[in-house]
């Protein structure tokens, strides 16, 4: 491999990854717009969480998180109180009113190597929020590196345009796919011929067919897997489920004749009605002369 053929390292930018925060300990502290914002990221990622904050200071959907929905772990109803605060959590944020309290909680969480954000102060993260897209599975985050995060919302609502809707479920149904695969061929050898024989899958099947993959079809779609082959979704449903209900009528009309399928509905109308004119009149004429 030549050296061009390498990728570019280009530094400066920040790590983005996919933290698994599930069964792992957050302090939040502050409760107002900002920290209910921070609640959601981290609770979308099943961590455990502790709110401190006086509930004087709650903004109203703070309160329905703790009250209503109760998804905070733990809520402690006081201002911050000090080192012993931060103690023993894998990850702290702030999100609080106190640019001096905030860098202090910094200095205490960076001593204990506490990863840690203070919300709008750069120097005072240890990683950025980004600009998020959920849909189920799918995790999309935009990131300008602390340049311009109204950027990073545009450039996500881009993004979110261009994702086709049901991809959350081709995804959610792909990993079940997986599941099954790995149960079926468990074995660590057999890692590069999955990895291809799933990549087939992918390929080969569009996001709609993925999204609407019921679990019989996906052991018919196993069944190819001893002998590497992945069959198509036609084979696998026949040409009825693989079209639009729109396509599927329109192709049993149609069947065949390319030129019927540019027919449009008003010029069929149009052509009947000059046809059914046609017809009467010849007829009205073979009478006329008929008669004389
Ligand atoms: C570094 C970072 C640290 C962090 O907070 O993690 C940070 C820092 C700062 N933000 C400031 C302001 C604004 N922040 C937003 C919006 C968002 N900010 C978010 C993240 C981040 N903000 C991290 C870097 C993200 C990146 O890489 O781009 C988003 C993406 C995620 C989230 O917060 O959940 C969320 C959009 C979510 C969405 O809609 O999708 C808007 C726009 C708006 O409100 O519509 C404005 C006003 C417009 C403007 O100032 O540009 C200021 C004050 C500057 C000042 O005082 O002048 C600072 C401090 C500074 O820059 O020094
Ligand atoms: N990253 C971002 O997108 C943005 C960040 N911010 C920043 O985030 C911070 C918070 O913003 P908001 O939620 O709008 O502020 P806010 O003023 O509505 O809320 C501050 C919260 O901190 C709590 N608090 C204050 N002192 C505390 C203490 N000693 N212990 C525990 N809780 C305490 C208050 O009770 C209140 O709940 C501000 O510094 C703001 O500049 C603001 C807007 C956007």
């Amino acid at each position: 491999m030549g050296q061009a053929d390498y990728p570019q390292i280009c530094p400066g930018g920040g790590l983005i990854i996919s933290w698994q925060l599930k069964r792992k300990r957050v302090l939040l502290v502050g409760g107002g717009p900002v920290a209910a914002g921070r609640l959601v990221n981290v609770k979308d990622a099943d961590a455990i969480v502790t709110v401190i904050c006086p509930s004087s200071g709650l903004c109203g959907e703070m309160k329905h998180r703790i009250y209503v929905e109760k998804c905070v772990d733990e809520y402690e109803d006081r201002v911050f109180g000090g080192k012993e605060d931060v103690m023993g959590y894998d990850m702290v944020l702030t999100a609080i009113d106190d640019a001096a309290l905030s860098r202090e909680i910094c200095q205490m969480a960076r001593a204990l190597r506490i990863p840690v954000n203070v919300a709008d102060v750069p120097p005072e993260c240890d990683f950025y929020f980004g600009s998020l897209i959920r849909r189920g599975p799918l995790q999309v985050m935009v990131s300008t590196g602390g340049k311009g995060p109204r950027i990073a919302a545009q450039t996500r609502r881009i993004i979110q345009r261009a994702i086709p809707k049901n991809l959350g479920q081709a995804i959610e149904n792909v990993g079940r796919l997986r599941a099954m695969l790995r149960s079926e061929a468990p074995q660590a050898a057999a890692g590069p011929k999955r990895m291809s024989w799933m990549i087939d899958v992918c390929e080969k099947w569009s996001f709609d067919e993925l999204a609407t993959l019921e679990e019989d079809e996906m052991r018919i779609i196993l069944r190819g897997w001893k002998d590497g082959s992945v069959p198509s979704a036609r084979q696998v449903r026949g040409i009825s489920r693989t079209l639009p209900d729109s396509k599927r009528i329109r192709k049993a009309i149609v069947g065949r004749c390319p030129v019927a399928g540019y027919i449009s509905p008003w010029l069929a109308g149009f052509a009947g009605i000059l046809l059914g004119s046609a017809i009467t009149s010849t007829l009205f004429i073979a009478r006329s002369s008929k008669r004389a």
